[in-house]
């Protein structure tokens, strides 16, 4: 009998041990992944018999991909749609500075923190009824990589998602696209955007190309509500604008690369640069403003191409001053000599122009290399549209040309509004009638309509005093009015400019 207690007393001891340990197993299943353990270390049949036991999958996002020092895009994302749900239920964050990179990205955005869940921590999220599971990681670096890149340094984070089985098809294929496309509204909405200027200058250094882009917060406060400009005219950019964003499956369907060329045209101080900005702003693009003067080759040009990122506006400024495009088109000889004087090793020639080719910008705009990347606008600002070779303005390489003009009555009545008072026509209707009268007869650009409409004083700020801006107004375009009887006879016009003939006496 005594015997049979003991024995009892064994066993039982035997099954609290064994249940103990069965519930630990149990409530750390996921985490200890026999499918993994089983998987290298049995057979087929032993690895079926895991998967009843153990039924939890999981991904993980490497920060860093194979030897590359730059991190994966997927991890940036999956960071990015966790920040919301860390931010929530995490108890220890992690806390970087926006921007990530360089010392000026650091300044800029000195106040912007990005936040994400820290090593060790979890976070449940749940996808069409579905529970997942997020935690993060972090392995020591690997000994074999190259010892200067700071990335190399550091400790490998990664991401996992755990989840059911059962889910596999619905996660692997819509909710992991759902959290890349989260991820990377997350990211645009964050992101501060750049100008950028190209800095690519003798070619090599060490072996090696430098960064060929250098940039600074792109923060103009320019928007299409603040451009003077007819309002129809305006709607129709901004649908353009709209319908080119929205075009993805559109440029798909007909084979065409998402990107869309705008010619800005007219006289100085007619808001061209502006517009550049307005779009910028309404598209929440980057822009890249190309200096062709200081690209020496088409070779060059082409890197600057491929180093720009998508959803970005690409500027040619005043393009009749920076490159040969006067329709006086090179014999192939004189443009391969250009070619050879790009050269970094050879002497430069001294002068203003680039050594890029009128062939090498329409390659740049529609031949094979401008299908990459995607969702950009290229646009060119000049001063004298009938400078430029039509082949480079064709429909096609230029989709949209729009006219920036002189003030008349419309955009100064806007003009007015913005600068001084909401109901400064109404108020000063005399003066404003004045002001109708002479812009019908003179040409007078935004720039300086709205630099003599400015308040000079802080007491012109008010309604009541806004009389002497109006009258300054009315005063310079009766100056220029008399100046351009002055020349009218002697002037000849020449497009839009005035070239002044010189009198013998
Ligand atoms: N249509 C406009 N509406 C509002 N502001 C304007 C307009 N046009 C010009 N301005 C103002 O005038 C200034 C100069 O304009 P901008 O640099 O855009 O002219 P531009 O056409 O690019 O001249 P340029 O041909 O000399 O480069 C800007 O600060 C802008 O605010
Ligand atoms: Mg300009």
């Amino acid at each position: 009998m005594d015997e049979a207690l003991s024995w009892f007393g064994q066993a039982s001891v035997v099954v609290s041990v064994l249940a103990v340990c069965w519930t630990m197993i149990w409530q750390n299943l996921q985490h200890i992944h026999l499918q993994q353990f089983f998987a290298r270390n049995f057979n087929r049949r032993a690895r079926r018999l895991a998967a009843v036991v153990d039924p939890y999958l999981s991904v993980t996002f490497e920060e860093y991909e194979g030897g590359r020092i730059k991190s994966s895009d997927a991890f940036e994302e999956v960071k990015a749609y966790l920040t919301t749900a860390s931010t929530r239920d995490v108890r220890h964050l992690r806390a970087e500075c926006g921007g990530g990179g360089s010392r000026r990205d650091a300044a800029a955005d000195r106040d912007r923190l990005v936040l994400s869940m820290a090593k060790g921590e979890e976070v449940a999220d749940v996808f069409k009824d579905v529970k997942v599971w997020w935690s993060a990681a972090a392995v020591p670096p690997p000994q074999d990589t190259v010892p200067w890149s700071r990335a190399s340094r550091a400790e490998r984070r990664f991401f996992r998602l755990d989840f059911h089985e059962r889910h596999r098809d619905l996660v692997l294929n819509e909710y992991l696209t759902h959290v890349r496309r989260q991820g990377r509204d997350v990211m645009a909405k964050n992101r501060q955007r750049r100008l950028y200027t190209n800095i690519l200058k003798e070619g090599y250094d060490d072996g090696f190309y430098r960064d060929v882009w250098t940039h600074v917060p792109f923060d103009h406060p320019k928007t299409f509500d603040k451009l003077a400009m007819d309002p129809a005219k305006k709607k129709e950019i901004i649908d353009d604008l709209d319908m080119f964003k929205k075009g993805k499956d559109y440029h798909k369907r007909v084979g065409k690369p998402w990107k869309r060329g705008y010619l800005l045209y007219g006289p100085p101080g007619t808001g061209k640069s502006t517009m550049v900005a307005a779009m910028a702003n309404y598209l929440e693009y980057d822009v890249y403003d190309f200096e062709l003067t200081s690209v020496n080759t088409n070779t060059d040009l082409r890197k600057l191409l491929i180093e720009t990122k998508s959803r970005s506006i690409m500027v040619f400024e005043d393009i009749d001053c920076s490159l040969d495009v006067t329709g006086e088109r090179k014999s192939k000889d004189e443009e391969d000599n250009e070619e050879k004087d790009g050269d970094p090793r050879r002497p430069k020639k001294k002068d203003t122009t680039s050594k890029v080719t009128l062939s090498g910008l329409l390659n740049f705009i529609d031949g094979l290399w401008s299908a990459c990347g995607e969702e950009r606008l290229i646009v060119f600002t000049t001063n004298h549209v009938d400078k430029l070779d039509p082949a480079l303005i064709r429909t096609g390489r230029m989709d949209k040309k729009i006219e920036m003009s002189y003030c008349d009555f419309e955009s100064f009545e806007f003009l007015a509004r913005m600068h001084l008072h909401e109901d400064v026509v109404e108020v000063y209707r005399a003066q404003c009638d004045r002001v109708k009268a002479l812009l019908e007869e003179v040409d007078m650009a935004p720039v300086d309509v709205g630099e003599h409409l400015t308040p000079k004083s802080p007491k012109e700020l008010k309604l009541e005093n806004v009389g002497p801006c109006l009258e300054r107004l009315v005063t310079a375009l009766l100056e220029k009015d008399k100046e351009d009887a002055r020349s009218g006879p002697q002037a000849q016009v020449d497009g839009q400019d005035l070239v002044v003939v010189e009198d013998d006496n």
